[in-house]
């Protein structure tokens, strides 16, 4: 026993030898040291496995390989040395395949959505890089004596929403200004334009939906900062004067643009409305039906894009709609109030059962998760699970049902008004959320020309929007899917969006 475990040693070289190519091997010394040494599973070849090496040699490795390419004699005292050599390499190597086959299924599961591996990189290091940075600039230490509150834009269940204003260094806001709304939008000296959201004191829940959209600004705005309105900060009033109140929160954004998708849709004139914004210029040589297909199908394509962003990172917006996507002087449609999105890859705010909906533009499964889905278990051990629980869920596809609403409120014109959408919705359930039933049994004569362009494209890609859930959670295009259907491919809007660009950089 102890002899084979003996280290085997070099036979004396002799260079007469007749089986070996190699001169300083030779047949007929045998060390005494070796001769018992038999390495237990190379004693019968008809016992073992297929190794990785006899797949890739195509012989019996490696007694084949020793007598035939090395041309050694089974009697060589090197002959059990590199055999046993050869099997522990064998051993090792099929080891480090496993190993590496481990690492690469771990790789895989790490990096699938919603991205393990790049939420924790986040947490650990972009998040307080982000905070660091930030305070470094002075970005973190907002106070409301930075800004002057202006017009009341819109008031949400947690929040006012004021159009307000940067105060530049040095500049005095004397109290008329603070009181009107008007004087403060014709004041020259306040040239940097924010949006503020005032959290409501005093109701249930709205502190913790507060928390929730700051949380979430800055999570989107270091994954997806081109898709959401830039995130400034926040503040807590230290007094009590005009619309503050000592104590309460504020969320402070960049001012993105004077009108988001919702006004510009109410015009008579959209989308015509939105050509030069978008494009820079009329689309030339295209009839009418042609421009306003090229104008939606790039509105949707920026809409979509932005979804896929967020879905990467795990976020569900939960409130996709016409009034939550602003448009810039660029053309860019930005997404904002994230009030009711919920990252799952960690499980922030999702509460099992709570929908926080508008119910024209919410799916028909009304939750993003199954009704039994349990409470998240703390953020670790949920980021683990979470790519299991979106490959059996995904949830991505709630926010994707809103986005085809989008599209067929944008397409079709009667489908634009709050009533126009409301019947819409009444018959669409009345159909089970199936649109090509809708279209065959609809009294409203709706125009569906738009989508019924380019072979019905557009129609197609409606249908496979707006549909009730199949198995698996599946049944409706994610937004990388949607990406890759024919309505988008070769679609004619990238090319102006792009020509456009291009004529407007000469200038
Ligand atoms: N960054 C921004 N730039 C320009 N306009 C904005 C910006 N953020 C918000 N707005 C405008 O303010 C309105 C209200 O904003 P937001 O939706 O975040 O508030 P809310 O209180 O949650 O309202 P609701 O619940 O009704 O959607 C938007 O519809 C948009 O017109």
């Amino acid at each position: 026993m102890a002899s084979s475990l003996l280290p085997p040693t070099p036979a004396p070289t002799t260079p007469n030898n007749k089986h070996s190519t190699l001169p300083w091997i030779t047949s007929s010394s045998k060390p005494t040291s070796l001769i018992h040494f038999n390495p237990p599973s190379y004693k019968s070849k008809r016992n073992r496995p297929t190794s990785c090496c006899n797949a890739i040699l195509g012989t019996e490795f490696p007694e084949d390989f020793l007598t035939n390419t090395l041309h050694l004699d089974e009697s060589s005292p090197l002959f059990p040395v590199l055999q046993y050599g050869f099997s522990q390499f064998e051993e090792t190597s099929s080891t480090n395949w496993g190993v590496l086959l481990l690492l690469g299924l771990s790789w895989v599961y790490l990096t699938a959505r919603p991205g393990v591996l790049i939420g924790a990189i986040d947490t650990y290091v972009f998040a307080p890089l982000q905070q660091g940075l930030d305070s470094l600039l002075g970005r973190r230490n907002l106070k409301m004596s930075d800004f002057v509150v202006g017009e009341r834009l819109g008031e949400g269940s947690f929040g006012v929403v004021y159009a307000g204003a940067i105060v530049p260094k040095n500049v005095i806001v004397e109290d008329r200004i603070k009181k009107s709304a008007r004087r403060l939008q014709m004041d020259g000296r306040f040239k940097e334009k924010v949006i503020l959201k005032k959290v409501k004191v005093g109701i249930i829940g709205a502190e913790e939906c507060g928390d929730y959209e700051e949380w979430f600004n800055y999570r989107v705005s270091r994954a997806a900062p081109d898709s959401c309105a830039e995130f400034l900060g926040s503040f807590i009033a230290d007094e009590n004067s005009m619309q503050f109140t000592k104590g309460g929160k504020w969320l402070v954004w960049k001012f993105e643009g004077d009108r988001d998708l919702a006004d510009y849709m109410n015009d008579r004139s959209f989308p015509l409305n939105l050509e030069k914004i978008m494009f820079g210029q009329t689309l030339q040589g295209l009839d009418s039906v042609k421009r306003n297909a090229l104008i939606i199908k790039q509105i949707m394509r920026q809409i979509v894009t932005s979804l896929k962003k967020i879905h990467d990172t795990g976020i569900v917006h939960r409130d996709i709609k016409p009034a939550n996507l602003v448009v810039t002087r660029k053309g860019q449609i930005k997404l904002i109030d994230f009030g009711a999105a919920t990252d799952l890859r960690i499980g922030k705010n999702y509460v099992p059962n709570r929908g926080l909906l508008d119910p024209d533009y919410c799916p028909p499964e009304l939750y993003v998760l199954p009704e039994e889905t349990p409470t998240p278990p703390p953020e670790p051990i949920a980021a683990i699970l979470s790519p299991i629980l979106w490959q059996l869920n995904s949830p991505d596809l709630f926010d994707m049902y809103s986005a085809g609403i989008v599209l067929m409120q944008m397409a079709v014109p009667n489908l634009r008004s709050a009533a126009g959408l409301k019947n819409f919705n009444t018959q669409l359930k009345g159909v089970g959320y199936d649109l090509k039933k809708w279209r065959e049994f609809t009294r409203t004569k709706p125009d569906l020309s738009l989508l019924d362009l380019d072979y019905g494209r557009g129609w197609d890609l409606a249908t496979k929007l707006i549909a009730k859930r199949g198995i698996l959670g599946k049944g409706r295009l994610s937004a990388s899917a949607a990406l890759r259907h024919p309505y988008f491919l070769l679609g004619g809007d990238q090319a102006a969006a792009i020509l456009s660009k291009l004529s407007l950089s000469k200038y």
